[in-house]
């Protein structure tokens, strides 16, 4: 699916966090959002999720303007994992997985024995299988994002909107993370904070300072010492790894 951003701006009391936001994220494309604490990269991505609405601009998944569409129907082709999932109660594993079913499901509809295959089969995905019957709040802090991770892969979307999914997560999970949702061939929208990482797995980036797109690119291209300086006032090295061909970062202290 592919998501088309057009002219977008966002405000809080008067004050813009987001200006005239442009972009057209391809379908099957995983494109990585960049940028400083609060240059407004979960706001870019809450807009498009629908949780907050823009005060100009347009969205469009697939040509539909997203004003024309109920909740509902965006809940069908965009799923979420968003960095606050705030489970006040204690529900089970599968409890949660089987809440990505929802949009699936007409009102008081009862999961059905293709509900609970779907949400076995992802928590196998996420090398939780076995998990069912665990209370959420008895899981490690990577073991969550995990669950969350499969809940949002059984909503079973052609698109997935990530707000820094690898907080919390060792690096073999947060590679494992990146790989999972990358094997989907799903069109991929990832707010990271992590370079190497999103130089690792992300086709293009787009990167946010001040509530404005101040680069986008491949990796490779944007990854720059000069870009990095100017984007987040840090000095780093890049070079090509040699293995991978990707941008390898390292940051250097202030002498
Ligand atoms: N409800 C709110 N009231 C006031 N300011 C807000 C509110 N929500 C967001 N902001 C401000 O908007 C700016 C952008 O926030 P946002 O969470 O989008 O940034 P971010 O790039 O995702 O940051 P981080 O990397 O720290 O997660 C920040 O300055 C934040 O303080």
């Amino acid at each position: 699916m592919e998501i088309s951003i057009k002219n977008i701006s966002f405000l809080i009391k008067n004050k813009k966090i987001l200006s005239d936001i442009s972009a057209s994220i391809p379908s099957r494309e995983c494109i990585g959002i960049v940028g400083p604490n609060g240059s407004g990269k979960s706001t870019l991505l809450k807009c498009i999720y629908r949780v907050l609405q823009p005060a100009a601009g347009e969205i469009f998944f697939d040509g539909h303007n997203i004003k024309d569409m109920t909740l509902k129907e965006s809940s069908l082709v965009v799923s979420v994992m968003a960095q606050d999932n705030g489970y006040a109660f204690d529900f089970l594993v599968e409890d949660i997985v089987l809440l990505g079913r929802a949009p699936h499901k007409k009102l008081l509809e009862f999961n059905n024995a293709n509900d609970y295959k779907i949400m076995k089969n992802v928590l196998k995905t996420v090398g939780l299988a076995g998990f069912e019957k665990r209370k959420f709040s008895t899981m490690s802090g990577g073991e969550r994002q995990r669950v969350i991770l499969a809940r949002a892969l059984a909503q079973n979307t052609p698109c997935l909107i990530l707000d820094e999914p690898t907080n919390h997560l060792d690096i073999k999970y947060q590679m494992q993370m990146m790989e999972i949702v990358k094997r989907h061939q799903l069109t991929i929208i990832i707010a990271i904070h992590d370079l190497n990482i999103a130089a690792l797995y992300c086709d293009k980036i787009i990167a946010l300072k001040n509530g404005q797109i101040v680069g986008y690119g491949i990796p490779k291209k944007l990854f720059t010492p000069e870009f990095i300086r100017y984007l987040y006032d840090v000095d780093a090295e890049v070079c090509i790894n040699k293995t991978t061909g990707k941008p390898s970062i390292t940051y250097i202290p202030p002498q």
